[in-house]
């Protein structure tokens, strides 16, 4: 089966440093598959350059056969392939839901404008988002927080929403960055659950940049290790925690060992 997304040999230079260096592998449909690697390693760049939020030096990203690289960011979202990261757009002002709801306008019928002023679509539009965002919100276990203001919400959850306003899109491919940061073990544990349902149930594909080893090791069928913007080693994670290369490039680096 053709793999659904292909990274081939990606490069990415900010003026004179290379952020990442000729990267190449598939990613299978229905895969959950992690890039790790040291501080400053190029993942993040990584990521942007899939759901082109950057452009690519060289290289290309193909999904399902065709290349989405240097498209605009929200044409490549409206293929399916969605990046939630860090300073994903969150309303302060609004709850839980409300941002949800907000997020289902990148695949509506009616405008955003048409949602702020009321049209008679965008209302039928929001009828429909009020359920997907309830929906969303029991799927990842939100139903505590469902109406908090997002001013209110700490860096977990807070994550947790990014996630949310990702599913609101109808990803096929979803690409999280730090989604477990600033949560707690048992949160974390709770997200690593949803995420695998949203595999095992949805059928979605899943890219995660993590530093949390452990919920790596757990949540990931393959691991992808970049180092020094190269990618040094490609497995299973049995196969990564093993690699005598990925082991080296984690000693003396400030994250955490690569075991449990
Ligand atoms: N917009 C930019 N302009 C210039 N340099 C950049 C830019 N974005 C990233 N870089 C540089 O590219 C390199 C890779 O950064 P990147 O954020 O991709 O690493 P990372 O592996 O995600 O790091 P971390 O794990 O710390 O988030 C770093 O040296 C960084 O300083």
């Amino acid at each position: 089966m053709m793999p659904i997304l292909q990274i081939k040999n990606l490069t990415k230079r900010y003026g004179g440093l290379t952020a990442n260096n000729d990267i190449s592998f598939d990613v299978a449909e229905g895969e959950i598959l992690s890039v790790i690697g040291p501080n400053g390693a190029g993942k993040s760049t990584l990521f942007k350059q899939i759901a082109s939020f950057v452009s690519v030096t060289s290289g290309e990203v193909l999904f399902r056969g065709k290349t989405i690289s240097n498209l605009a960011p929200h044409v490549v979202a409206r293929m399916g392939v969605v990046r939630t990261f860090q300073e994903t757009t969150i309303f302060k002002s609004m709850t839980v839901r409300e941002n949800i709801i907000v997020a289902h306008h990148l695949r509506s019928k009616a405008s955003l404008l048409g949602f702020f002023l009321g049209s008679k679509l965008a209302r039928a539009d929001e009828a429909a988002f009020g359920k997907s965002a309830d929906d969303i919100v029991d799927f990842l276990g939100l139903e505590a927080i469902r109406n908090e203001l997002a001013s209110n919400l700490p860096q977990g959850h807070l994550r947790a929403l990014g996630m949310a306003i990702g599913l609101a899109t109808g990803p096929t491919v979803l690409l999280l960055d730090e989604p477990f940061a600033g949560m707690n073990h048992d949160e974390t544990m709770k997200m690593v659950a949803s995420v695998r349902r949203l595999r095992d149930e949805r059928g979605v594909t899943v890219m995660l940049v993590e530093h949390d080893m452990p919920a790596v090791m757990k949540i990931s069928d393959r691991i992808v290790v970049i180092n020094f913007g190269e990618k040094i080693a490609e497995g299973t994670p049995a196969e990564i925690q093993a690699n005598p290369r990925v082991i080296e490039a984690y000693l003396g680096s400030e994250d955490a060992a690569i075991g449990m």
